[in-house]
């Protein structure tokens, strides 16, 4: 199920038509679907049914605290990578003891702050941070939970800038030193082990990886129960990849299927951080045609979305598909390149597109419910969108557009 559909040659979310939106709240905006993100939340709970779980929504992916506050009433965990992360999820009604804390530089008033609400573990990543997170638990007199994230050298066959499970990469601790890190955990007066974490990368469509993953991991959790360390946890982190243009994207049920049918007899939670896989395709960007720019060697749509609304495309190459809210029967069709009023070559949302459009026409990035406002910055001191989402046939504006007057917040001249 997809929530944006055409009805009557006009797209909408659920039953609202985009183009009211894009009027009552402006133009670039995002959109969100609150029936769609509830759905891709509870494919993972209805898959674990039976088995102790946690399902911790990462945070990154979209923070808004209307969507965390969705997640939160179906008793969503979140996975956390700042104080920033923290607060929100807090503010959002989610709750402190099933929230996991990931992230290579926690610093230490972030371990404060998350020792003080009482989250439910640091997935810690090097060696320095556990001996740091023992003094802070130490100062502070509590104890602080742990799992280890460990690096289990597997490829993930995804963009190298989102493949996070190799020897190569900056995230957790190698797989074939994690025991001697966990035997030194062990000995930490202020540190109490809870489980095993890894997170190979993001955008999978192939899960063998994720398997080979957890052979690695669940031989680490054999070998640790042999030095009587036991493991009450095993967070195998998020990555599940989703349909952009025409991959077939893994499904939630049989992932998490083949998963537990390799766990055995061990009694453990298992616990996930997905972020794609619930928000993607739960959202799209709206955006408008300012000027068509027609040249010799190339055709371009000006719009008013930029890279600073959306980067993935700049970023990574990322290709997302762009759709007419009101596709036109009559016109002349073009190939454009869709690119954003950002003075940076490297500023485009779509290439070699073909569409009918004129000036003022309403076009709609789709699958751009994930790392897109989340990624979003001011660069040019262009404010970000507002922040829409749909609920049946309502919609609520989440987050306003930046004004200018935002974005000089703060800002003073020398005296
Ligand atoms: C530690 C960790 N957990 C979870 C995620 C979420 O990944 P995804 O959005 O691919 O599900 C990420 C991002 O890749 C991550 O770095
Ligand atoms: N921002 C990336 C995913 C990064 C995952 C974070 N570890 C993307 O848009 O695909």
């Amino acid at each position: 199920m997809t929530p944006f559909q055409y009805i009557n040659g006009e797209l909408h979310a659920e039953s609202v038509a985009l183009s009211s939106i894009a009027q009552q709240f402006g133009s670039p905006c995002y959109v969100y679907s609150r029936a769609y993100l509830e759905q891709r939340f509870t494919e993972y709970t209805a898959a674990l049914a039976g088995q102790d779980h946690l399902v911790c929504y990462a945070v990154k992916a979209n923070s808004n605290i209307a969507v965390l506050n969705v997640l939160a009433r179906l008793g969503a965990g979140f996975d956390i990578v700042s104080v920033g992360e923290l607060e929100r999820v807090l503010a959002a009604g989610g709750k402190a003891e099933r929230i996991v804390f990931s992230g290579v530089g926690k610093t230490a008033a972030e371990m404060r702050r998350a020792l003080e609400v009482g989250i439910h573990c640091f997935n810690v990543e090097s060696e320095a941070e556990l001996e740091r997170l023992n003094q802070v638990a130490t100062d502070m007199g509590v104890s602080a939970p742990i799992s280890i994230r460990v690096n289990p050298d597997v490829d993930a066959k995804t963009h190298p800038y989102i493949s996070t499970g190799l020897k190569d990469n900056k995230f957790g601790i190698d797989i074939a030193r994690a025991p001697e890190v966990y035997r030194r955990a062990a000995s930490l007066s202020n540190i109490t082990i809870k489980g095993v974490d890894c997170h190979i990368g993001s955008q999978l469509i192939d899960t063998s990886p994720f398997l080979d993953a957890l052979d690695r991991v669940l031989s680490l959790v054999d070998t640790l129960a042999t030095m009587d360390i036991t493991i009450s946890h095993l967070d195998l982190g998020g990555g599940l990849g989703v349909r952009y243009r025409d991959e077939v994207a893994p499904l939630t049920g049989e992932y998490i299927a083949a998963i537990r049918a390799r766990l055995g007899e061990r009694k453990v939670t298992l616990m996930f951080e997905p972020g794609r896989s619930i928000t993607a395709n739960a959202g799209v960007l709206l955006t408008t045609v300012e000027y068509l720019k027609l040249n010799e060697h190339k055709n371009f749509a000006i719009i008013d979305a930029a890279m600073n609304d959306m980067i993935r495309p700049s970023l990574y190459e990322a290709w997302m598909e762009l759709l007419a809210v009101k596709p036109r029967n009559e016109g002349v069709l073009r190939t454009y390149d869709f690119v954003g009023p950002v003075c940076e070559t490297g500023d485009f949302l779509a290439k070699d597109r073909e569409l009918r459009i004129a000036e003022g026409d309403l076009l709609a990035l789709a699958s751009s419910g994930a790392y897109g406002f989340t990624m979003s910055s001011n660069y040019n001191s262009r404010g970000r969108a507002a922040e829409v989402m749909v609920d049946g046939d309502q919609c609520h504006l989440i987050r306003a557009r930046e004004t200018v007057t935002d974005l000089m917040r703060g800002e003073a001249v020398l005296p």
